[in-house]
């Protein structure tokens, strides 16, 4: 478990004092994957780089399953770290160095025995899938292969927690899902509680059971994924998930349209239920699908619709009441009344 109690890391120059984190509280919880997201300057790396002292906080604590960073010497220190992976955007890879000397550098540093060496950066490879590339140096490998490098050196002491820096925004979509993927599997096979960093809501969907959401150095909003996702309440978050969840009309759309446009949402096994079709049986109205999709989160569907319903006033307004008591929301993006 990380227990981050009252952090706060200021940035004082002569000119200047800026505040990187302010005054953050938080519990990740031993085997869960933790996403921080904010945009931009918010804090996240800071709040990142505090949990393994990378920074040292100017107040508070960190706790890692109950032994507090800020109160250990150097020598305590590296040997807590050895416990706490880290991986970065950029890898941080020594060129001159083959896959093999990269994961056992840090082994190394362990002080582990030659045998032990060569066993453990065998497994690693092989977990990570690179068995093959052993002998490739860094420039020979894609940005997905330095990744799993990068992954499998932050694995080699058996750490308790992994910290994850904006590890997937150098990689394309596609690759992005395969490490995603491997940390999941990490995540589940091994136990290990991530904390990742990323200005991405798909990486958040894709992989975290808990959030917070960041800006201006404070946490603003912290919840599970899927109520996050399907109930945002801060401004900002609103405007993260919608960038996942997009579903703007085209103007021409909207601007033709003779009926009354509602946007439901669906949670759950409501999802699955057959609203819609029950809705358009019970009411005179006639309804047009402009818009939707399922989108599933920590496996449970959340499902969005945009329709635009004509017939009688009054039947439209029945069929919006019965549509809003067995949905999740329903908003009336444009009226025909
Ligand atoms: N070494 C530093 N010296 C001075 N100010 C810093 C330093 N590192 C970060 N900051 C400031 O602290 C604030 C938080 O920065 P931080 O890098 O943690 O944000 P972030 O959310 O990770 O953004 P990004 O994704 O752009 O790195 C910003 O105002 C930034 O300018």
């Amino acid at each position: 478990m990380i227990e981050i109690k009252n952090l706060v890391k200021v940035y004082t120059s002569k000119k200047s004092k800026v505040i990187g984190v302010d005054n953050v509280s938080l519990t990740i919880n031993h085997g869960e994957i933790f996403g921080i997201v904010g945009y931009s300057g918010a804090g996240k790396s800071t709040l990142l780089r505090c949990l393994n002292l990378l920074e040292r906080p100017t107040s508070g604590q960190v706790l890692i399953n109950g032994v507090d960073l800020t109160s250990l010497n150097e020598q305590e220190l590296r040997k807590a770290r050895l416990k706490i992976g880290m991986i970065f955007q950029h890898f941080h890879l020594v060129s001159s160095k083959t896959v093999f000397e990269n994961v056992a550098f840090a082994l190394k540093a362990a002080k582990k025995s030659k045998e032990e060496i060569e066993k453990r950066v065998n497994e690693l490879l092989d977990m990570v899938g690179l068995l093959d590339k052993r002998d490739a140096y860094p420039s020979q490998l894609s940005g997905g292969q330095k990744q799993r490098v990068g992954i499998a050196r932050a694995l080699a002491n058996d750490p308790t927690v992994l910290l994850c820096d904006e590890a997937t925004s150098a990689l394309d979509p596609s690759t992005t899902k395969s490490i995603l993927s491997l940390l999941k599997k990490i995540n589940r096979e091994l136990g290990i509680t991530i904390v990742l960093i990323t200005h991405e809501m798909e990486v958040v969907k894709d992989i975290c059971d808990r959030i917070a959401v960041m800006q201006d150095g404070k946490v603003i909003e912290l919840g599970n994924v899927y109520d996050i996702f399907t109930n945002p309440k801060e401004p900002l978050t609103i405007s993260f998930i919608e960038s996942v969840l997009q579903f703007e009309l085209p103007e021409h759309l909207l601007s033709k349209s003779t009926g009354t446009i509602v946007k439901i949402q669906f949670k759950g096994d409501i999802a699955e239920e057959a609203v819609v079709s029950d809705m358009l049986q019970s009411f005179k109205v006639k309804g047009n699908i402009l818009h939707g999709k399922i989108e599933y989160i920590q496996d449970m569907p959340l499902g969005i619709f945009i329709m635009e319903l004509t017939g009688d006033e009054s039947e439209i307004k029945r069929a919006i009441d019965y549509i809003a008591q067995r949905t999740n929301g329903l908003e009336v993006i444009t009226s025909a009344a």
